[in-house]
C-alpha cells in the first residue's frame, strides 16, 4: 500500500493505528507509573516486590526495563494490565490513573493492553485463527469483524498461510507471531512484552525483535520491552530503565547507561554484554 492509499485507508488495522499515533506528540511521557507498590503474602511473611517504581514512557516508543532475576519485572507488568493489584501508587495513561477506574471501563481499559510471554501461553487445542480470534470473541465482536481482523493481523505478523495449524505444530518464533497477534488483534495502544524472546535461539529472537520494530513503526503502537538480556534492548529500544529490587535505579538513554552505568545492575548487564560482543567478534575472526 503506498502513502496515498494508507491516507484514504479507514479499514485496516495498521492504518487506523497509524492515524491515531498521528494524534499524539510522540515526546511526551503517554504512560506514566508513579510510587508502584506491590507485596505478595508468602508463607514466610509479606514479600515487598515493588517498591515505589516511577516509569515515563513516551507515546510510540519501544521502551526496555532491564533486570536481574527476582528483580520485579513481571510483577510491573502485570500490574500495568491489572493482572495483579497494585497496593499504592498511580498507573496514568494519557492522564488518566487507570488504578481509580471502575469496573466496568477498567475492563475496557484492559483489552487495549495487549501482552506477549516468554512462554507464548497458545491454546494447544485452538487452530491459530482461533487462538488470534479469542480476544475479540470474549469481547462479542461479530463474526465477519472478528475475520477481517484477525486476517489482518495475521498478515501483519506473517502468519497468513498458518491460519489453520495448530501451535504444535509450530516452530518457537512462529508460536510467538500467534501470541503477538492475539496480543495486537484488540488494537491496543501499548504492547507488554515479557520476556517476550527468552525462550527463543539467537536467530529467531532477531527476527522477532525486527517483527516488534516494524509493527511499532507501521502502526505507532507503544511497547514496553521487560527482559533481562541487554541485546534485545539494545537492539529495539533508545530509552531503557533498569530495574533492582522493586525500584527503578537508573533510566535514560540506552547508550548513556549501557556506556556509563550509574548502578551495580547496568554495570553489570553492561560488562556482561560486552563480554559476549568480544567473544563473537573472536570467534567471527575479527580480533578485539
Ligand atoms: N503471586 C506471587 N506470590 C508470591 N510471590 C510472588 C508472586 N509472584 C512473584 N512472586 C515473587 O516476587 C519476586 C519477583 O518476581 P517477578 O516474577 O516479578 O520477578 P522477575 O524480575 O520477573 O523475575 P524472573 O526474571 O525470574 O521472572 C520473586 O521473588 C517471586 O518469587
Amino acid at each position: 500500500m503506498n502513502a496515498e492509499q494508507r491516507k484514504e485507508c479507514t479499514v485496516c488495522l495498521p492504518c487506523r493505528r497509524a492515524k491515531r499515533y498521528n494524534r499524539y506528540n510522540i515526546m511526551e511521557d503517554y504512560i506514566k507509573i508513579k510510587n508502584l507498590h506491590k507485596t505478595y503474602p508468602t508463607h514466610d511473611g509479606p514479600l515487598e516486590v515493588l517498591r515505589g517504581v516511577d516509569l515515563s514512557i513516551r507515546k510510540g516508543e519501544i521502551f526496555g526495563t532491564i533486570g536481574f532475576s527476582g528483580a520485579g519485572k513481571s510483577t510491573l507488568a502485570r500490574c500495568i494490565n491489572r493482572l495483579e493489584t497494585p497496593d499504592k501508587g498511580e498507573i496514568l495513561i494519557d492522564g488518566v490513573d487507570i488504578l481509580k477506574l471502575p469496573k466496568q471501563e477498567l475492563l475496557k481499559e484492559r483489552r487495549k493492553i495487549g501482552m506477549i510471554f516468554q512462554t507464548f501461553n497458545l491454546f494447544e487445542a485452538k487452530t491459530v485463527y482461533k487462538n488470534i480470534s479469542y480476544p475479540l470473541e470474549i469481547s462479542g465482536f461479530p463474526k465477519a469483524e472478528i475475520k477481517r481482523r484477525v486476517l489482518d493481523t495475521a498478515e501483519l505478523v506473517g502468519l497468513s498461510d498458518k491460519l489453520s495449524a495448530y501451535p504444535g505444530g509450530l516452530s518457537g518464533g512462529q508460536k510467538q507471531r500467534v501470541g503477538i497477534a492475539r496480543a495486537l488483534v484488540n488494537d491496543p495502544y501499548l504492547l507488554l512484552s515479557d520476556e517476550a524472546t527468552s525462550a527463543l535461539d539467537p536467530q529467531t529472537t532477531l527476527q522477532i525483535l525486527e517483527l516488534l520494530k516494524e509493527i511499532n513503526k507501521a502502526t505507532g503502537i507503544t511497547i514496553l520491552m521487560i527482559t533481562h538480556e541487554l541485546d534485545a534492548i539494545k537492539y529495539t529500544c533508545e530509552r531503557m530503565a533498569v530495574l533492582e529490587d522493586g525500584l527503578i535505579i537508573e533510566s535514560g538513554s540506552v547508550n548513556e547507561i549501557f556506556h556509563n552505568p550509574h548502578s551495580r545492575t547496568g554495570e553489570l548487564f553492561a560488562k556482561v554484554f560486552l563480554e559476549f560482543q568480544k567473544a563473537d567478534s573472536l570467534m567471527n575472526g575479527e580480533g578485539i
